[in-house]
Order: C-alpha cells, then sequence, then structure tokens
C-alpha cells in the first residue's frame, strides 16, 4: 500500500533569544495576511511600528524561559513527533513550523523526495483560526503548487470538541486538580474581535449577545475561535466533574490596541484575587506544547499579577506536551482526517 506521511505543525518560535532573530522572526509573523489581517502598505507600516520595540521586550521574555536545547514550543514538538512515530504504521512522521525552521516548505519538498504522494497534514491547534489553522494549510498548499508536487493532503480539522482531546486534557490535569484549588482558569490564545467578526457566516452571530458563544452550533460554531473555546472548556468541566462556580474562562496574549476577545486573563487574575481566590489553577487548552505563551505569560509574569493582587498560589498545569493519552489521541484524530481536494 502507498504510504501515508504525517506532517505535524506547530506556530515556530525565533532562532534564538538574540534580538535580530526575534527580530526575523517576529515579521514572519506578523507580515502573514491570515494574522495581521490588514491591506498590504497598513500591516508593513503597523509591523514596523511594532518592531521598533517589541523584539528585544520579545527576545527578553524568550530568554527567561529558554531550554538549553532551544525553544520549548519547539522541543516539546520535536518531542511529541517522536512520541507519535512508533504508532504511525502508514508512513514516516515529520515536524514543521508554520514560522522559523523546519519550514513547511523543506518538510513537504523532502517528502516529495522520499517518494511520498499522501500526507496527513495535521495544524496543531484545537479551536479554529485563520491566524492558525488556515495559514498552515495554506503554506502548505503554496508549496505544493509552486513547487509543483504530486502530493495529495489529508487535513486533520479542528478537534476542539473531540472526546479523544478533552479526555486527554482530563487526565494530564487531573494530579494538578487532585491538589486541591479554589478556581481553575481556562485560558485560552486571544483574537482581535475583527478575526470572528470576518469568520462569522452569518454576519449576526458573534459578539452579538452575552451568551452568543455558548450558543453557537452549526456552520457558526465551525468558524467561531471563541466560541470553540468556550465549548472545549464546558466539556472538560464536565468530564472533569467541576461544579459551574469552579471554573471560568479568559483570553490571553492581546498585541496592539484594537478590542481582542473577552474576557482578558490579565483582568480575571485580579478579579480572581479580588474576590478571595487563594489557590489558582490555570490550563491553557489552545497550546498543545508550552511556549512562551504558557511558560512566561502565565507561569511567570501571570502568577506575579496574581500574588500582588492578593492571591497565594498559582499553578500552571502543563499543555498536553508528550502526555501518552494525547499522543495515543492524535493519532486517533490524524487517522480520521479526511482527504482535501
Ligand atoms: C495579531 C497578533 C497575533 C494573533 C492574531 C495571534 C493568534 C494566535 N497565536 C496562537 C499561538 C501562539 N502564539 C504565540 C506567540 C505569539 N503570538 C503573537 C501574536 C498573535 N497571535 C506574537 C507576537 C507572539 C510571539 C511572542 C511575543 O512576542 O509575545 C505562540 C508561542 C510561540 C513560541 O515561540 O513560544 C503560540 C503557540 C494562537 C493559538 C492564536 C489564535 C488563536
Ligand atoms: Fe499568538
Ligand atoms: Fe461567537
Amino acid at each position: 500500500m502507498a504510504e501515508q506521511a504525517l506532517l505535524l505543525v506547530n506556530l515556530g518560535s525565533p532562532a534564538s533569544t538574540e534580538v535580530a532573530d526575534v527580530r526575523r522572526y517576529l515579521n514572519q509573523f506578523l507580515m502573514d495576511p491570515y494574522v495581521v489581517d490588514l491591506p498590504w502598505p497598513l500591516r508593513r507600516l503597523l509591523v514596523s511600528m511594532i518592531l521598533i520595540k517589541r523584539p528585544a521586550q520579545s527576545a527578553h521574555a524568550y530568554a527567561s524561559i529558554w531550554w538549553p536545547e532551544g525553544s520549548p514550543l519547539v522541543v516539546l514538538s520535536k518531542q511529541l513527533t517522536d512520541a507519535v512515530r512508533p504508532y504511525w504504521k502508514e508512513g514516516p512522521v515529520e515536524l514543521a513550523m508554520r514560522y522559523g525552521e523546519p519550514s513547511i516548505e523543506g518538510a513537504l519538498v523532502r517528502l516529495a523526495g522520499q517518494g511520498i504522494r499522501q500526507v496527513t497534514l495535521a495544524p496543531l491547534y484545537p479551536q479554529f483560526a485563520e491566524s492558525t489553522t488556515t495559514t498552515a494549510i495554506e503554506e502548505a498548499r503554496r508549496v505544493i503548487r509552486e513547487k509543483r508536487l504530486d502530493i495529495k493532503l489529508s487535513i486533520l480539522q479542528p478537534f476542539f470538541d473531540q472526546p479523544e482531546y478533552i479526555d486527554a486534557l482530563v487526565d494530564s490535569a487531573r494530579p494538578y486538580l487532585a491538589q486541591g484549588f479554589d478556581h481553575l482558569l481556562l485560558s485560552f490564545h486571544g483574537l482581535p474581535e475583527r478575526h470572528l467578526h470576518k469568520t462569522d457566516p452569518t454576519g449576526a452571530h458573534c459578539l452579538k449577545g452575552e451568551d452568543c458563544c455558548q450558543r453557537a452550533e452549526g456552520a457558526v460554531l465551525a468558524s467561531c475561535y471563541r466560541a470553540q473555546c468556550i465549548q472545549s472548556a464546558a466539556a472538560f468541566a464536565e468530564r472533569a466533574g467541576l461544579r459551574d462556580d469552579q471554573w471560568s474562562v479568559s483570553f490571553q496574549s492581546r498585541l496592539g490596541r484594537a478590542k481582542w476577545i473577552e474576557p482578558y486573563t490579565e483582568t480575571r487574575l485580579d478579579e480572581l484575587a479580588a474576590s478571595g481566590v487563594k489557590k489558582l489553577m490555570v490550563m491553557c487548552p489552545a497550546f498543545v506544547s508550552d511556549c512562551i505563551e504558557t511558560l512566561e505569560e502565565i507561569g511567570d509574569r501571570g502568577r506575579e499579577q496574581f500574588i500582588e493582587a492578593g492571591g497565594a498560589e498559582l499553578q500552571l498545569i502543563p499543555c498536553l506536551n508528550t502526555h501518552e493519552r494525547w499522543v495515543q489521541a492524535l493519532v486517533a484524530l490524524c487517522r480520521r482526517a479526511p482527504l482535501s481536494l
């Protein structure tokens, strides 16, 4: 039987914590029209302004979490790839990053050179967003088109509500929740509100009411990142046996002046401390591998903010990383990936 390769795709990190490398990475990332969705001249202007101060700030943040082997996101994604390999009997398993190295282009060209003609592309994002899922898929399609590769893609679909993903989250969080806690915050990566309006097929759903994302279904749910996050969180809480007053959802990693989806994690950390929460658990289910946004933004800065606001302890629950249940879940989900025409 013809071999079916598996290509795992994550976001990517700078090559090093040098300011020049961080600037190069941020420029590639933020100039992606799926990330900063403005016409080129405006995008170029805005990104150039961001690149005045941000590279030095981000380089400092990266340096505080960098491992001897490299960026945690890249190291953990490589470990995940190695862990998946023995289970994926269908063919080779490779890793690529949307920004930086190893690139999607390099991986697809290498696979084609080995005679592979079928690839399952697995964007490692549980919830759909154009700035993550779509851009990874479109980059793979661009490479296949421009390099004239004879490759057919099957594509892993967003798995925000799939029992395998939810069960893996519950299993990986269980030892932390068993320590006891006053509240669990499920902090997802944020998005500019504009991104949600753009993908809303009805033009009338998103952010139109207090609980519009709680009630989303069908085509609206399929395109609403915020609704998918809320559904992941609710499914997790139900499966973990949490009461409604034990957990809440927030959105982190805001950048720039535009309005991003709410509630903001920063605001919730202050509110929870003010409401008397002493021991706070935080998990970040939009990330399957720990990275700067979990380790530095929540584990360092978030903890400091929560304690300054009157909290006593913030425990960051690690991402799924290479948890055995997650490795098996990912393989099962990838086996169901539909062929993309
Ligand atoms: C307009 C800016 C951004 C959008 C939109 C955005 C969406 C988005 N990002 C992730 C996942 C990750 N983002 C990471 C880092 C990161 N994100 C942005 C900006 C936007 N993200 C920046 C500028 C950075 C770099 C770090 C910094 O300077 O703050 C990472 C971690 C990368 C790492 O090397 O560790 C991940 C993962 C999702 C899931 C998402 C939309 C839902
Ligand atoms: Fe991001
Ligand atoms: Fe919505």
